[in-house]
């Protein structure tokens, strides 16, 4: 333990708090103001931008300190975990009254950025999870867990997955130990929180677990096998329990996710899709944002997580094209209207069990818990096998709901300590302490009345004031008829101040009522807290069938509206999509009224599995083959998807290689960047794969770009045999088609007019005919003067290439023979074959004249 003594009392207490807390910023309560003290305020100065003050010595030194006022202290919180920082929050909880010395205080709350459950600090439409990572060998453990939706996540991974896992859970906070950590974690910019090794042990992972879930054994979650992540699972419960200051009691549900079940997306494919991200980092456009427009949080959530938990196995899928159908037949808006009225009842819930629920809140639950029999009658008469469970699943637990009805005023206040948050008629004892104080002015008038009779006195008044509280006023004329009972209290000029037993007793139980009436409300509130908690449950179940429909209607009033049509799942492997469009760029072009979207199908199958894709700049080709993608995603999901008709056999996987950012922040350059994501899509591919490749090997010289460009054609098409949509400028490769059977060439189509181009957007069969840069750039808005020299430059370009006509096979598979068995010359044999020490020197002689006709061909 550090020595302290020689610092102030109170700065003593700070220490022994912050010693406990090192990595966290530690928020003191200091009266109205957080106070953070030395390394955390000049921290806090730089993150918050809050002024840096000194103030007073400790062992001999400036106390540096900044501070936040308490009344605005959330959105500095907000910003901090935004940040990827954590606050450990440090209140006064002893008295003021009779503390010798400092107050005590004691940190009472630690927010992270993956623990939060403020409804203040969470994003509304998307979940916050905190993350633990841990390695054994090869594999890594994940485990993960919602504070606020009470689930639990367990995966065991290879180092190849771990990023498409990081990407997929999206975590706000990892947890792992002082180790050095794999590129895919530090190229993720997650916030991280290490914990001692220790912390990661299997076995006291399994009975953490164990103990949260309440069971005897694992088996029943088909996770007693996953050693690596139960190491995981032990360090992550620790640190919630941790940061909560309780144990999670409404921590109930595990699942075991594994990455052989669900649609490999990648964080390449993720981030190119702008799934739920543009690629300039913002919310929209982007395939959620056009998707979500749900009614409630809980149902944006359920959205993505469905988005970017795409399962392999079609059946929910199915079930959810099923339920979108009824929907669009039966009609969506009266349930998408009931809806609106439904509040977060899965973040109540959860706030419910952390005991952290605000009144106005369980005002919210006990609304739609009311509105759950309205909202049901909404759905359609015959449903779907999954609109059934959900409708079933749409019952109040009736005690919840009379409790809340009884006991939650009509109106409550904002904060429990302002009073009126416990309905009329639920206590009588409160209803008696807020009688008294309701009650006051008529009593008041009543004893008036009472004593000017029996006194004689006809204008003495009763009245109160806040620093002599009741007193009977009498003018100084009539203090001879004042009865014996009076005592004086204060004497004025024009008169005297009296009170009586009656009035004293009254007023102790006025002035104490009050208060009484707001301690009797916190007891009373944390009785219905503790009622509602065999509720949870029930509860966590209503709120995910409530965020289901809410997504499902969601998905069918988009579907709806935008024309969408239900996808076809088959086994055999076929990728057939009729008048296609591009989700985004539709609503984009829509919006701006910049003119339709052309359809275009895409037809794949086991015979014809890649299509090389040219035409000019500009022309489509990248909208193509995401459309493509989009459409297998959404179809996955369980959405409609955009385009006339759609057949789908299984896929596995979506990769893509498109665009080429710069990765300056892990010291990558352009082309090692397309490099090693393009190998990562050679290692993982399968037939059963898609893969988009947008213009690879432009990232270095043209000789270099296109033999590797070939290499990679010619890898997918013989040994992954993926799906392929492979967009090239390199017209080099339409050549490609012809020896190797399962590709073929399409185009964007162009259409010239004089100098100027028109872009079609129609894809056709065949290789486009030339490239248009030319053209493009003009439209770019480049000189006329820079135009034609580019122009004569090309034409002398084309010339030179038509008079050397050496082709060169750049598909041909390697010649392993040829390069294993260098050629040797005449020359080189007869050389090797010479011994200079053994030789004389006329032999020496000889032997170069014999060299010399070798190598002028005319052996002897
Ligand atoms: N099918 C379509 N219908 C209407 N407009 C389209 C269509 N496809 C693409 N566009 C429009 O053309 C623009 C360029 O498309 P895209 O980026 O796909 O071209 P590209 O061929 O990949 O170009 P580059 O080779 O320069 O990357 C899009 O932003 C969109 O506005």
């Amino acid at each position: 333990m550090q020595d302290f003594s020689q610092h102030t009392p109170m700065m003593q207490q700070y220490l022994r708090i912050k010693a406990d807390f090192p990595d966290t910023l530690v928020f003191y309560r200091m009266g109205d103001f957080y106070e953070l003290f030395f390394d955390d305020a000049v921290k806090a100065n730089r993150l918050l931008d809050i002024t840096l003050t000194t103030r007073g010595q400790t062992a001999g030194q400036p106390v540096v300190m900044a501070g936040v006022p308490v009344h605005a202290v959330e959105n500095y919180l907000a910003k901090l975990i935004r940040l990827g920082e954590a606050v450990a929050i440090a209140e006064q909880v002893g008295d003021v009254a009779t503390a010798k010395g400092p107050v005590e205080r004691k940190v009472v709350r630690v927010v992270t950025p993956g623990t939060v459950t403020d409804t203040e600090l969470l994003a509304d439409k998307a979940d916050t999870l905190l993350l633990s990572l841990h390695r054994k060998g090869a594999t890594y453990g994940l485990a993960w867990l919602g504070l606020t939706n009470g689930q639990l996540g367990l995966t065991e991974c290879s180092g190849r997955e771990l990023a498409t896992w990081l990407a997929r859970l999206n975590a706000a906070e990892l947890l792992a130990t002082g180790d050095e950590l794999p590129p895919a974690v530090t190229q993720s910019r997650i916030a991280l929180t290490r914990r001692p090794a220790w912390q990661f042990d299997p076995a006291l992972g399994q009975r953490k677990l164990c103990e949260q879930l309440k069971v005897a054994s694992l088996a029943g979650y088909n996770a007693q096998d996953l050693l690596v992540a139960h190491g995981a699972a032990a360090a992550l419960l620790s640190y919630a329990e941790h940061t909560q200051g309780q144990v999670l009691a409404h921590v109930s549900e595990l699942r075991v996710e594994r990455a052989s079940d669900l649609l490999e997306l990648p964080p390449a494919t993720h981030r190119n899709l702008e799934l739920t991200q543009t690629l300039r980092g913002e919310d929209s456009p982007t395939l959620f944002s056009l998707l979500d427009t749900c009614r409630t949080g809980m149902g944006s959530r359920a959205l993505r997580h469905w988005l970017t938990h795409p399962q392999r196995d079609r059946t929910e899928a199915t079930r959810r094209h099923e339920v979108i159908a009824a929907f669009i037949d039966h009609g969506v808006e009266p349930l998408r209207e009931a809806l609106r009225h439904v509040s977060d009842v899965e973040r109540i819930t959860a706030r419910v069990a952390l005991r952290q629920v605000r009144p106005r809140e369980l005002a919210g639950l006990r609304a739609t818990l009311q509105a759950l029999p309205g909202l049901r009658a909404t759905l359609p008469a015959s449903p779907t096998p999954l609109l059934a469970d959900l409708a079933e699943a749409l019952v109040p637990p009736p005690a919840a709901a009379d409790l809340l009805t009884r006991a939650i005023a009509e109106e409550p206040a904002v904060l429990l300590r302002d009073g009126g948050v416990i309905a009329p008629g639920f206590d009588a004892d409160l209803d008696e302490l807020r009688a008294i104080s309701q009650n006051c002015d008529g009593y008041l008038i009543d004893l008036e009345a009472r004593e000017r009779e029996r006194t004689g006195i006809a204008n003495l008044r009763v009245q109160f004031n806040k620093v002599h509280g009741f007193y009977i006023e009498v003018t100084q004329g009539q203090v001879d008829k004042v009865p014996s009972d009076y005592q004086r209290r204060q004497t004025l000029k024009n008169a005297e101040r009296y009170i009586t037993p009656e009035l004293k007793a009254f007023e102790d139980k006025a002035l104490s009522a009050q208060e009484r009436a707001l301690a009797r409300e916190k007891l009373l509130y944390e009785q219905v807290l503790d009622a509602l908690q065999p509720h949870v449950s029930a509860l966590t179940r209503l709120a995910r069938a409530l965020a289901s429909l809410d997504a499902l209607a969601a998905l069918a009033e988009r579907a709806r509206t935008l024309n969408w049509c239900q996808p076809e799942f088959v086994r055999e492997p076929c990728l057939e999509i009729e008048r296609g469009r591009h989700p985004v760029v539709e609503a984009r072009l829509l919006e701006t009224g910049t003119g339709p979207f052309m359809p275009n199908d895409c037809r794949l199958d086991a015979r014809k599995r890649m299509l090389i894709i040219t035409g000019p700049n500009m022309g489509g080709k990248s909208t193509f083959m995401r459309q493509v993608a989009l459409t297998v995603l959404l179809a996955a999901m369980g959405s409609y998807v955009p385009a006339e008709r759609c057949r789908l056999g299984p896929i596995d996987a979506i990769h893509t290689r498109i665009g080429a950012a710069d990765d300056l922040a892990n010291a990558q350059s352009t082309f090692m960047l397309e490099m090693t994501e393009a190998a990562a899509i050679l290692h993982g591919a399968t037939e059963h794969s898609l893969v988009l490749m947008d213009e690879i090997g432009r990232g270095t010289s043209t000789f270099d770009g296109l033999a590797l460009a070939g290499s990679i054609a010619s890898h997918l098409h013989d040994r992954n045999r993926s799906f392929t949509l492979f967009a090239t400028h390199y017209f080099e490769l339409t050549e490609f088609p012809v020896k190797h059977e399962r590709a073929m060439n399409v185009h964007v189509s162009a259409a010239e007019s004089g100098e100027d181009i028109v872009f079609l957007h129609e894809i056709q069969p065949g290789p486009a005919s030339r490239s248009y840069g030319v053209q493009v750039a003009r439209l770019a808005g480049m000189p006329a003067s820079l135009l034609r020299q580019a122009r004569a430059t090309l034409e002398a370009l084309e010339s030179q290439q038509r008079d050397s006509q050496a082709q060169i096979d750049l598909f041909a598979a390697p010649a392993a023979v040829a390069e294993s068995v260098p050629h040797v010359s005449a020359v080189e044999e007869a050389l090797a074959a010479i011994q200079p020490d053994a030789l004389s020197p006329r032999e020496a002689l000889d032997a170069l004249y014999r060299l010399k006709e070798l190598q002028q061909g005319r052996p002897t």
